[in-house]
């Protein structure tokens, strides 16, 4: 491993977070925290995840955000249900028309909360853990840091019965050797790309979002590009499991995240990527546009 990596490594990780949230509203003054779950047709998984941070509401966590991107089922309804604020995309920044995507909606997020601290959890989460709020926010709230990433066993298949690993395709084939090759400093993150993580609002409206999956890879970079790898934490969150995308869904979020890699490396990518799909026996190609453009940071948007 990298020395710096493998020194970080020592240092900013916990493999068993201890805080209590009671150790964490004592510490947690007069900062304040907002939880967001982007959520795109998470019909069956949004209302228990919202649950799990729901008794957290009124102490350790003050807000809870339903960011909802564009979906056709009872997300809102549900989401709402459970005891969290829904917010559309177009109800936030009416002068910026929204886009497709994940990071957009992560990006409209910071105008829709107040929170100093920012904690985001996918929606699409399967027996969400009450842990994993107060242990992202343990490192934001007693260390020097500004961005917190969980890490996990993954679980490949929901319908196996022992939930055991393999998941974690893109992250494993993709982005780990990537960031070896490229960002080595990095190279200590167990989960570079997972959803559960936390940042402050400092350090989220100062940099630019990637568009789609590739929000994460971006703030990744972007805070060791800003503030170094001690302003980075991981933290052992358990187990993850989730709803797993086929391969030909994860080879497009592999080319976004590619490509927002490189433009942080100042390297050009690809702007669309050809798949090859089989249509009444006959291979065919199947071309499917990559976002680039990154959303600005918000400290510069006119939020009016
Ligand atoms: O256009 C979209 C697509 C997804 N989501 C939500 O984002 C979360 C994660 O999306 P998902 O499609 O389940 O992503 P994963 O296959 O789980 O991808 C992993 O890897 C991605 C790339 O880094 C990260 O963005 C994800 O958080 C991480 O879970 C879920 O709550 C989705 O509902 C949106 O809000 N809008
Ligand atoms: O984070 C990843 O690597 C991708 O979301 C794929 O995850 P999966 O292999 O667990 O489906």
């Amino acid at each position: 491993m990298n020395p710096a990596a493998r020194a970080w490594f020592s240092a900013r990780t916990w493999q068993e977070p201890q805080w209590t949230v009671s150790d964490l509203c004592a510490v947690k003054g007069g900062r304040t925290v907002s939880v967001v779950l982007p959520a795109l047709n998470e019909e069956a998984t949004v209302g228990e995840v919202v649950g799990s941070v729901r008794p957290l509401l009124g102490s350790l966590v003050d807000e809870i955000v339903v960011m909802d991107s564009g979906s056709t089922d009872r997300t809102s309804s549900v989401a709402l249900a459970a005891g969290a604020r829904v917010v559309r995309r177009e109800d936030v920044l009416p002068s910026y028309s929204p886009l497709p995507g994940k990071g957009e909606v992560l990006w409209r997020s910071l105008a829709a909360t107040t929170g100093d601290l920012v904690v985001f959890l996918d929606a699409d989460l399967v027996d969400p853990d009450s842990a994993f709020v107060p242990a992202l926010l343990g490192p934001l709230l007693t260390e020097d840091v500004h961005l917190v990433k969980g890490f996990y066993r993954r679980p490949l298949r929901l319908e196996t019965e022992d939930y055991g690993t393999g998941g974690g395709r893109v992250t494993e084939l993709l982005a780990r050797p990537l960031l070896n090759a490229l960002r080595p400093e990095l190279s200590g993150l167990v989960q570079p790309l997972g959803g559960e993580y936390a940042g402050s609002r400092e350090f989220l409206e100062s940099v630019s979002f990637a568009a789609g999956y590739a929000v994460e890879i971006g703030l990744l970079l972007d805070a060791h590009s800003t503030y170094g790898l001690d302003a980075i934490a991981q933290v052992n969150l358990g187990v993850r499991k989730h709803r797993n995308r086929n391969l030909l869904q994860l080879g497009v979020m592999a080319s976004q995240i590619l490509g927002a890699m490189l433009r942080r490396c100042d390297i050009a990518g690809s702007t669309e990527l050809t798949q090859f799909v089989q249509v009444a026996g006959e291979w065919l190609p199947d071309t499917t546009p990559i976002d680039v453009a990154d959303r600005p940071p918000m400290r510069s948007v006119n939020l009016s």
